[in-house]
């Protein structure tokens, strides 16, 4: 099994539980609820993406022909003589189309903690130290359990109740981007009120972006 990957940068964990966590992105390339491009947005399964992750040709993305290749590629992003382990997020694109337990294997030979951004509706391989699961409106949703479940907030045919008896340590709301209109505000103050009003749903800010971070 070979890798594809968009691009592998190293920075803060801009969201969630692990907000302001150094960690290597490792971005897999592809998606399974959009092809990624523009022109398939509309008909796709999951239409708000912010995220380009076609092909390889992103900072320092590529095809690794094996688990070692991948490992060895991703640790010259960590800081040298760290005493604290490397942390990884496997995202993407679709993370779980490709990661296996050849993958996680190699990674923890090499001593890293291994994080995933899903969307759900793919099972998931042993190995993973933190699950987050984002859950898309129209899809069945296979991951059931995990540490932290976060819900891209309004999704007018997914609503937090619809999720929120499954089986997760951490529920966040993160207020839908849009890069078209200028509703970001507007979300803002819905997940807020919703999380305000539901306390079982803590509110999460995609911190990278207003630090203009990757
Ligand atoms: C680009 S996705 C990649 C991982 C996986 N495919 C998924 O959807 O979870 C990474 C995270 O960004 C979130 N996301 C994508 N587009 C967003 C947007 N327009 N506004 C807020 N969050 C968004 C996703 O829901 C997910 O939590
Ligand atoms: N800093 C930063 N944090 C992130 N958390 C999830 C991201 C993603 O695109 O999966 C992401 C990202 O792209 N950048
Ligand atoms: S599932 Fe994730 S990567 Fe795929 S289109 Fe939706 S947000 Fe983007
Ligand atoms: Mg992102």
């Amino acid at each position: 099994m070979s890798y594809s990957i968009k691009e592998v940068f190293y920075s803060l964990q801009g969201e969630g539980f692990h907000a302001g966590r150094p960690a290597i992105f490792c971005r897999f390339s592809n998606c399974n609820l959009w092809t990624g491009r523009e022109e398939d947005r509309e008909k796709a399964i999951c239409q708000f993406c912010d995220t380009d992750f076609i092909g390889t040709d992103g900072q320092n993305g590529g095809r690794f022909k094996t688990a070692e290749d991948l490992v060895q590629h991703l640790l010259q992003f960590w800081p040298e003589k760290s005493d604290v382990h490397p942390f990884v997020i496997l995202t993407g694109g679709e993370p779980l189309m490709q990661v296996d337990e050849t993958l996680t294997t190699a990674m923890h030979a090499a001593h890293f903690e291994i994080a995933v951004e899903t969307n759900g509706t793919k099972p998931a391989p042993a190995g993973l130290d933190w699950i987050c699961v984002s859950p898309k409106a129209n899809t069945e949703i296979v991951l059931t359990q995990g540490d932290e479940l976060k819900l891209v907030y309004p999704q007018p045919t997914l609503m937090p109740k619809q999720v929120e008896e499954l089986d997760y340590k951490h529920f966040y709301l993160q207020p839908m981007a849009d890069t078209n209109t200028n509703l970001n505000q507007k979300h803002t103050q819905m997940a807020l009120e919703y999380c305000l009003k539901h306390p079982k749903w803590n509110l999460s800010l995609q911190t990278h972006k207003f630090l203009g971070i990757d």
